[in-house]
């Protein structure tokens, strides 16, 4: 994992970037419950620590704050689908938990003695934000909310405790907490992102597997237009079977490894490539007509007829040829019946003898 992918999210790609929201979504979902209850549940402690007067009052503003992040539970079915809603739902629960630090501690400033609990809720705030598999700028925002605004209410309700060391005590304690929430956020986006590569990327030649190719497929065909079409490109290599057979399956990952990366250079950046399966590989031009897809596909089909690929034990070297299928799709169409065709396409290459590349409208 680079750098810059635990700094922001704009270094991930969409696919991860939905799988990660949806990871944030289920585990806010849980945070919220945990905390109505929790916050419900508090005010039995408070009955036993509180006199009667602080407890009348903490009570209520117990049951409206667990009544204010109610609609938090359904807002995080929404959080799933758009990042937006899930700053939005992060923001209201700060606003709301914030809220309730500051009147919980407001009810105390007849000079009561503040129970230990209400002092920490900041800090118990910040420890169960790690949960969040949160990238670090986002981290630091929510770092940096909570800590002004917990200074802010210090300072409110006793300016005094500011002037001497209690102050940097505070400020201290915060960092503290805030860089270890921000850790542990780290080590879960991680985790999260290390699975997802595991559980979408062929081990081999790096590339995306079939699964993440048709969710792309599903993307690419959902916003796209009548009058931009894509294309599809399915590729087997020819004989394949008979390189491993003769030269060994050392030489045959040589194979496609070396594709593979002919591919990556001939398509670029834009196209979406995968390996699709066991020697067949899938490449999706969006915004790319048939006869553009077809042209793309007869100079990797030269390309790769072009570059023998050497043994990685020095034995020499092999030349290897590809079939190849290309259907054009718009978002009308059926992605089931789609590859279908691709895949009768790529039997016609086969069937007119291989090395060659059919078009199917
Ligand atoms: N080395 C290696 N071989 C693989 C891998 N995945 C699949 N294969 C082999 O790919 C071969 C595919 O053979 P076939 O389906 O008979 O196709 P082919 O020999 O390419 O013949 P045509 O497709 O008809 O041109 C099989 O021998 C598989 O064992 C892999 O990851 N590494």
């Amino acid at each position: 994992m680079e750098l810059k992918e635990y700094w922001s999210d704009s270094y991930h790609s969409r696919d991860f970037k939905l799988t990660r929201i949806g990871f944030v979504a289920i585990r806010f979902r849980w945070l919220v419950a945990l905390l109505i209850i929790g916050i419900a549940g508090w005010v039995a402690v408070d009955w036993w620590v509180l006199d009667p007067a602080h407890f009348k009052l903490l009570w209520k503003v117990r049951l409206i704050t667990g009544v204010m992040l109610t609609p938090l539970l359904p807002l995080s079915y929404l959080c799933k689908l758009n990042r937006r809603w899930m700053i939005l739902s992060i923001y209201s629960l700060l606003g709301i938990l914030l809220t309730f630090n500051l009147v919980s501690l407001w009810s105390f400033r007849d000079g009561a003695e503040i129970p230990v609990g209400f002092i920490a809720f900041p800090y118990f705030l910040l420890a169960l934000l790690g949960v969040l598999p949160l990238p670090v700028r986002s981290g630091l925002r929510v770092a940096a909310v909570i800590t002004l605004a917990t200074l802010a209410t210090d300072y409110w309700l006793d300016s005094r405790s500011l002037s001497n060391g209690d102050l940097i005590d505070r400020v201290w304690l915060l960092l503290s907490f805030s860089l270890a929430m921000i850790w542990v956020q780290a080590g879960q986006l991680r985790m999260l992102l290390d699975l997802y590569r595991e559980s979408t990327r062929d081990p081999l030649t790096r590339l995306m597997n079939r699964r993440l190719f048709v969710r792309q497929l599903e993307d690419v065909r959902h916003h796209s237009g009548v009058d931009r079409p894509y294309t599809l490109i399915l590729m087997d290599l020819d004989r394949f079977k008979r390189i491993n057979d003769d030269h060994g399956h050392l030489m045959g990952d040589e194979v496609l490894v070396s594709v593979a990366n002919t591919i990556m250079d001939i398509f670029g950046p834009e196209a979406v490539v995968a390996r699709y399966g066991g020697e067949e590989f899938m490449v999706l031009l969006p915004h790319t007509g048939l006869e553009q897809g077809q042209r793309q596909a007869e100079t990797l089909r030269l390309a790769v007829e072009s570059q023998p690929v050497e043994s990685p034990l020095g034995e020499g070297e092999v030349t290897v040829t590809i079939s190849a299928g290309v259907v054009e799709g718009d978002h009308t169409s059926e992605l089931q019946a789609l590859l279908r065709q691709a895949d009768e396409a790529l039997y016609t290459a086969k069937s007119h003898g291989r090395n060659c590349v059919v078009a199917q409208r």
